[in-house]
């Protein structure tokens, strides 16, 4: 099955080119061929409309090329975890382009023109990486070296590396400075071993001013990579040559890699990115519509789907910023503004993966509690104020803190219709922004719910 999907999917590219390959056909999955009949799946209803509108007959033609047997095609929607038997569905995120195998003349790596200082959002959570950084772009006499930086997945480290390799080749052009993964680091290093050029390799990373090396938990196990990592690296430091290295984890948690490697890295400030609080994380996501807005010049994005973004996407940076650059990407084809609605319409896979599994009952039990009423007054039919507020406040947090539908929500508030759902959600809405009390009592129930 993947094989014929495999080869369908090489024409479709063809066909589409690779960028609405990208948003429309790599997210789908073949299923199953039953009949002369090809079922599709899809991980949310609007990409589903999408594609059947638009790349049915494509994807038909494909699939009949790579397998004579097709003559039917069935598109359906399939929640990311319920894909038969297959991996979920890659979210089209835009993973930051690692440099491949380079060229043995041009050591640095290229550089990402976006990953600069003045792009990079400061938030709590990463405020000493940047300043640390910061600091060694500036120059100056060396004060710590290596500067260790080290963080989970998608959280700044390769930004930070390009930012302070840029800076430094802008603001002192006279200094050589070499930037490059441990993963490259390796392979000119084997390749210089095949062609018995090892010293030439050695002549190169000796000859640095400033020597950056990211992911150096690649080389963890790799013995003779360790090894002459451990002399350029002693080299360079001997030399009061500036190195940089960034990492997944602290030094002392990287396995299989030589403790005297590991002593070498403690030696000077280790500082590390912590995952994006909700401030950090709505300050992210309001600096990238400021370059949208360059970019699609009349797209409006509604109050409150940035905030909503901010509180549901927690897992980290790149899947933040690969869920505004769809739901941009999106909005500006069906040529519609981002509303909440769509927002979730669109990210529907995104969301669900996000989904910090806070259930109804929680809300419910928590607004209560924090009210002080009783659960059964909150989802009963009373209306006196005192117990009619709460119950907003809940239906609006269970509409922003769950995946679940309108009608889903108004079953569990007592079986009530989704349009009372709909017109609590909005009375609390319109409150929040001159309600300073109600807006802190929702600040802080999100955060107990989500913690
Ligand atoms: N504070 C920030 N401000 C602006 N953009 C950020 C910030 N932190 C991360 N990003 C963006 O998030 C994306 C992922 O960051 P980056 O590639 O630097 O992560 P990483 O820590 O190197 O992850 P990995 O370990 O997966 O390589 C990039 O597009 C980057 O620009």
């Amino acid at each position: 099955m993947e094989d014929i999907w495999g080869r369908a999917q090489e024409e479709l590219r063809k066909r589409i080119g690779a960028s609405n390959f990208t948003t429309w056909i790599e997210p789908l999955r073949l299923a199953k061929i039953e009949d002369g009949q090809a079922e599709i799946t899809c991980p949310t209803r609007f990409m589903c409309d999408w594609v059947k509108r638009h790349y049915a007959e494509n994807i038909l033609r494909g699939l009949k090329d790579a397998d004579g047997t097709v003559t039917r095609l069935n598109i359906k929607v399939v929640a990311a975890s319920a894909a038969p038997g297959k991996a979920a569905p890659r979210q089209s995120v835009p993973r930051v382009r690692k440099p491949a195998a380079p060229d043995s003349d041009l050591p640095t790596a290229p550089l990402d023109s976006r990953f600069t200082f003045e792009n990079f959002v400061v938030g709590k959570p990463n405020e000493l990486a940047h300043a640390a950084a910061r600091r060694v772009a500036d120059g100056g006499p060396v004060t710590f070296n290596p500067l260790f930086l080290y963080g989970g997945v998608g959280l700044g480290k390769t930004h930070l590396m390009h930012a302070i390799a840029r800076e430094i080749m802008t603001r002192r052009p006279d200094q050589k400075v070499l930037y490059l993964s441990a993963e490259q680091f390796m392979y000119r290093f084997i390749q210089a071993l095949r062609e018995r050029q090892t010293m030439g390799f050695k002549e190169i990373f000796r000859n640095v001013d400033v020597l950056m090396v990211d992911d150096v938990q690649f080389i963890a196990g790799k013995d003779s990579t360790q090894e002459e990592f451990f002399h350029t690296f002693n080299f360079l430091i001997d030399q009061g040559k500036q190195i940089v290295i960034s990492a997944d984890r602290a030094p002392g948690e990287i396995k299989d890699l030589e403790d005297r490697i590991k002593s070498r890295l403690q030696s000077g400030l280790i500082v590390d990115l912590h995952p994006a609080d909700y401030e950090l994380r709505l300050g992210i996501l309001q600096s990238k519509v400021d370059h949208y807005l360059t970019q699609y010049p009349g797209l409006q994005i509604a109050p409150g789907v940035l905030e909503f973004l901010a509180h549901r996407i927690t897992s980290n940076v790149r899947v933040l910023e690969g869920a505004l650059t769809r739901l941009y990407a999106f909005a500006s084809l069906v040529g519609r503004e981002i509303t909440l609605d769509l927002t979730q319409e669109c990210l529907a896979d995104i969301l669900r993966a996000s989904d910090r599994r806070v259930s109804i009952e929680d809300i419910q039990r928590r607004v209560a509690e924090h009210y002080n009423v009783r659960f059964a007054d909150l989802i009963g039919p009373k209306r006196v104020r005192a117990v009619a507020r709460p119950r907003q406040v809940a239906m609006y947090l269970a509409k922003q803190l769950t995946s679940r539908s309108l009608p889903e929500i108004g079953r569990r508030f007592g079986g009530r219709d989704h349009t009372t759902i709909m017109h609590g959600v909005r009375k609390v809405e319109e409150l929040r922004d001159n309600d300073r009390q109600l807006s802190e009592d929702l600040d802080l129930l999100s955060r107990l719910l989500q913690a």
